[in-house]
């Protein structure tokens, strides 16, 4: 089904969509491929989103210096040519500034305009059933005709304890975003987000770093011997780690709002719960995320203003009617990853287009299933943890008959590429299926293991075949063989 043009009406699109994050773009993208749909993709920061400007990117950049200085001091032949003493901070932000694009989106908005997206300035509001109010320098008040999308994306979760949100501390968009390296830092959170921060300011140069979760261990969700190794890491690097701690209050007398990245003023008083206290330069709160729904105008469809959503499998939000309004990416409320979150858009999209044109939504491609169990996550610590869908615990929790396959990482390929080599991997069976349900690996430069995993607990390759997907030697993917080895009769 074609759309009449929007020029006689230019305020109604086919599809709107809220928020111009990763999952925003590609719901975008994807509900109007190859058709003339319209689409408005509204966006009152920057396009590209989190993900680009303060998250994955960024942080990723400012790991990688230090993960190739690591390999070259490994490796006799290049170490010998190595005399610095760490990376050169500098220079890693400076490329650090580089992906980001000193936080200029026009690359973004070129890319938008090539898929035949139009980019809307301002902050998006819904009105009611299929309309948005934008505000901003150019108000608008939009129709859609097929559907609304919320993309919206999470913000940082300042827990309301006391002195701590007057202290002004960083959050991950300083953290990533830094221009000044505080000598002493206390890092709030024992997530990917608390972790990944973690090594990257001490490899900077903060020279005392302390690290205070509130759970018993840090990264809760990955396999305890996942996390384990990233603790032991932190400690040989001097990291304080106190788990099963909480903070009690905060007193910065000096706090200073001096701009993104930069120290917000003069030291931190931090008091634990055990009466214990920390002096720092910086807090870092790294303790979770918030759906950015608090203004999106819920409460004109039904909702509750503020409220978390839920969606269903073709990513129409829950306790809507009609199959008009969609929520992909973070502000769905399923894992919170870009990838994830690009998928969702993806099988969203495609959902979009098939009501559209009246095609029926036969077929996988409309159901976003792999959020089931079958999410791949890498966690850039040090040393890094790769993982896909469930571990041992999670599977047990499901009710499934698990085997658990352990092996180190000591294979030849894993010894030529680097001399310190070392991890430990895991894959989680379904012994009613013989399938893979879960692995886990987590050592050095593990994170390209995981697809061939994805691939092989997304396609429920029983173990038998998995036994004829011979890995190259000598690879590090030989750590397959060893763990399929570890079940031989
Ligand atoms: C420090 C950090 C590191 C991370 N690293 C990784 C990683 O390595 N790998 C990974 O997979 N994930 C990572 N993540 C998670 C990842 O950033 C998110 O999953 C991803 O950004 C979500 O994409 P999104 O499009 O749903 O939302 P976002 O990227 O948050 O985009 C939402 C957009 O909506 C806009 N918006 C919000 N409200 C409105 C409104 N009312 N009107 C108009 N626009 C609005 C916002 O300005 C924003 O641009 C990281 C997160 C953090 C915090
Ligand atoms: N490499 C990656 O894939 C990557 C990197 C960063 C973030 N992310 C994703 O972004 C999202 C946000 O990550 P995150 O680490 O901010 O959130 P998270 O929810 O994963 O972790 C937050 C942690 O902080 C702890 N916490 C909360 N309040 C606390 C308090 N008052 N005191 C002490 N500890 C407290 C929680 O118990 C939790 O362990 C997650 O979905 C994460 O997977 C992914």
């Amino acid at each position: 089904m074609r759309s009449d043009t929007s020029a006689a009406d230019p305020d109604t699109y086919d599809v709107i969509v809220l928020g111009g994050g990763p999952a925003g773009e590609n719901a975008a993208q994807y509900a109007i491929a190859g058709s003339d749909r319209t689409v408005a993709l509204v966006e009152h920061e920057l396009v590209g989103g989190e993900c680009s400007y303060w998250a994955c990117m960024p942080s990723k950049a400012l790991l990688r210096p230090t993960q190739v200085l690591a390999t070259a001091r490994h490796m006799p032949g290049v170490q010998q040519k190595i005399n610095a003493r760490g990376v050169n901070p500098a220079a890693v932000l400076a490329r650090r500034d580089g992906f980001t694009h000193d936080r200029d989106d026009t690359a973004q908005v070129l890319w938008a305009d090539a898929q035949g997206i139009d980019v809307l300035r301002g902050r998006a509001r819904l009105t009611g059933d299929r309309t948005v109010t934008v505000t901003g320098d150019r108000p608008r008040d939009l129709r859609a005709r097929h559907a609304v999308v919320l993309a919206t994306g999470t913000t940082a979760a300042v827990p309301d304890l006391p002195g701590l949100r007057a202290a002004l501390p960083w959050t991950s968009r300083d953290a990533t975003n830094l221009r000044e390296i505080p000598p002493r830092v206390l890092v709030l959170g024992g997530g990917p987000v608390a972790c990944e921060t973690t090594a990257w300011l001490r490899q900077l140069g903060a020279e005392e770093v302390t690290v205070v979760a509130r759970g018993p261990r840090l990264l809760p969700r990955v396999e305890p011997f996942a996390a384990d190794a990233v603790a032991a890491r932190m400690k040989v690097r001097d990291v304080r780690v106190r788990c099963g701690t909480q903070v009690r209050s905060v007193t910065r007398p000096d706090a200073r709002d001096t701009g993104i990245g930069r120290i917000h003023g003069g030291p931190l008083t931090v008091e634990l719960d055990d009466g214990s206290t920390v002096e720092v330069d910086e807090l870092v709160v790294a303790a979770g995320r918030r759906p950015t729904t608090d203004d999106l105008g819920l409460g004109t469809v039904g909702l509750d203003d503020g409220a978390a959503l839920t969606v269903d499998d073709h990513l129409n939000v829950d306790g809507v009617d009609g199959t008009w309004l969609y929520a992909v990416g973070d502000v769905a409320g399923r894992a919170a990853l870009t990838h994830m979150g690009k998928y969702q858009a993806r099988v969203c999209g495609d959902v979009i287009a098939a009501r559209a044109e009246q095609r029926p939504l036969d077929g996988a491609r409309y159901r976003a299933g792999a959020d089931h169990g079958q999410v791949p996550q890498v966690i850039f610590t040090v040393p890094e943890i790769a993982s896909v869908g469930h571990t041992a615990a999670s599977a047990r929790d499901a009710g499934i008959d698990v085997e658990v396959l352990e092996t180190e990482l000591e294979v030849a390929g894993a010894a030529l590429a680097r001399d310190d080599f070392a991890g430990h991997a895991a894959l989680i069976v379904d012994r009613a299926t013989d399938t893979l349900v879960g692995a886990t690996f987590v050592g050095t430069e593990v994170a390209e293991l995981v697809h061939a995993a994805t691939v092989a607990v997304v396609g429920q390759v029983p173990l038998d075949t998995l036994w004829h997907a011979v890995p190259a030697y000598p690879t590090v993917s030989e750590v397959w063989l060893r763990l399929l080895e570890t079940r031989r009769p």
